[in-house]
């Protein structure tokens, strides 16, 4: 049966965690979009010591894989090799990748979408849920939102299904109420989740994703992963190294890009692996929040956090007081430069991915990736000052970066075997 035969509204002001989104006290879910709170400044995650360890070699049961350590490969001057946090993230790359291989790659499901089979009658509620889901996410992100109407509409549905949930749980560490959330309404919000995923929905936002899980083969772990990641923000506000922070931008956004590739589709064309996809994938995530980071230092530093690693500030012969202090010095710009160049190194792993995409998916992709990297380009135009200075893309800039994101999307997927990453 599909999702959509079972949604019905239950217990949303039951749970704390939506508190906030059903602010207005209507549980009605239609209302519910609408009562998605207006996006604020919001607390940045994590850098990493970027450098990957090429080619070391993981065991699975079918076939070896080769693991890109990209965290170690710049700013870390003690040449440190991959951290465990490396090796747990790619297990679970592993993992999504398998899970995925045949439904992507098959020429039986150039779709990759399963058939309709839901009770007469619910399929315009399903169409409302999903046309909410395209209105919040054109409030928050409107030109990623532009960027989707390329993809097929199933496609673009599932990804604003996707691009709701995954806002709702930052809103609520980031949103309005974020003081009024605990561990525990964390942890409701997570079997609301296994709920949704079991085609039980709560809410009208919520049946959607239920069929988007239903017909994308679309795995929970990501999804588990980023409300882990809202943990982690609850009980930490310092990250040691580079390790912990790669760890944290894996759960906060790394697992978007391995939420998403599934229903973006790998191009019937490529030859590249799926591992290797979803690496890419997994890069790109890890890069706009890295850039995240970098750009919102002081903004963070005002709210007593600090998402850099503490071994390399004190490498930098600076401290958490520097921070706060918030003066651009030139230790302060030689740190920045090593961390801006970390996350370039991601984005330049993302990039070899972004043209195996299904072409439909490609544009809105490389949009975002050089709208996300232009804000390091703004961070150095600002001369490193992101104490006081918010690093900003401008609409004239963002304008003329969306026909280059069109003549790349156009690039034909690799031919050849070869893994994306290249030794
Ligand atoms: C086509 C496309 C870009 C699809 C992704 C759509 C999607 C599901 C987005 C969800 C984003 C979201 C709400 C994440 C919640 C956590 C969060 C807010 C992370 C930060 C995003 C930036 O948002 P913002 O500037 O509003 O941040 P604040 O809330 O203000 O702090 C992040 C920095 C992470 C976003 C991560 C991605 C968009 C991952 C992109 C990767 C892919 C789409 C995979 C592409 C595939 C290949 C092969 C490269
Ligand atoms: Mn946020």
């Amino acid at each position: 049966m599909s999702s959509v035969a079972m949604f019905w509204v239950t217990s949303a002001s039951t749970d704390p965690s939506n508190y906030y989104m059903f602010s207005n006290g209507n549980p009605d879910p239609s209302s519910s979009a609408r009562a998605l709170t207006k996006p604020t400044p919001k607390l940045r995650r994590g850098s990493k010591n970027g450098v990957y360890l090429k080619y070391s070699c993981l065991g699975s049961s079918e076939r070896s894989y080769s693991l890109p350590i990209l965290s170690s490969l710049v700013a870390n001057p003690a040449g440190d090799i991959a951290g465990p946090s490396e090796q747990k993230v790619y297990n679970v790359v592993l993992k999504q990748a398998a899970l995925v291989n045949r439904q992507l790659r098959s020429a039986d499901h150039a779709l990759d979408v399963k058939p309709d089979m839901v009770v007469p009658g619910t399929l315009s509620l399903l169409s409302e849920a999903y046309d909410r889901c395209g209105e919040v996410c054109a409030e928050y992100a409107k030109t990623f939102y532009l960027g989707t109407m390329l993809m097929t509409p199933e496609r673009r549905k599932a990804i604003w299904a996707i691009y709701v949930w995954c806002r709702r749980t930052d809103e609520l560490v980031d949103g309005p109420n974020a003081s009024h959330i605990t561990p525990t309404a964390l942890d409701r919000w997570e079997a609301r989740l296994e709920d949704v995923f079991q085609g039980r929905p709560y809410d009208m936002l919520d049946a959607a994703l239920s069929d988007t899980v239903n017909r994308f083969p679309v795995d929970i772990q990501p999804f588990k992963d980023m409300i882990e990641g809202m943990r982690m923000d609850l009980r930490k506000s310092r990250y040691m190294n580079f390790d912990e922070l790669y760890l944290y931008c894996y759960y906060v956004a790394g697992t978007v890009g391995l939420m998403s590739v599934p229903v973006m589709g790998i191009s019937p064309e490529s030859k590249a692996s799926t591992e290797s996809v979803y690496n890419a994938a997994l890069a790109l995530g890890i890069a706009n929040q890295l850039t995240n980071i970098l750009r919102d230092v002081g903004e963070d530093a005002r709210r007593g956090r600090v998402y850099l690693p503490q071994d390399e500030l004190a490498q930098a012969g600076l401290s958490d007081e520097d921070i706060f202090a918030g003066k651009v010095t030139d230790k302060w710009r030689i740190f920045m430069k090593s961390q801006i160049k970390r996350a370039r190194m991601f984005f330049d792993q993302a990039e070899k991915g972004v043209t195996e995409l299904s072409a439909a998916s490609r544009w809105p992709v490389w949009a975002s990736l050089l709208l996300y990297r232009k804000i390091l380009d703004e961070i150095e135009v600002n001369d490193y000052n992101n104490f006081t200075k918010r690093a900003y893309v401008g609409k004239a800039k963002k304008i003329m970066a969306l026909p280059v994101a069109y003549a790349r999307s156009m690039i034909q997927p690799s031919r050849t075997s070869s893994s994306l990453v290249e030794a």
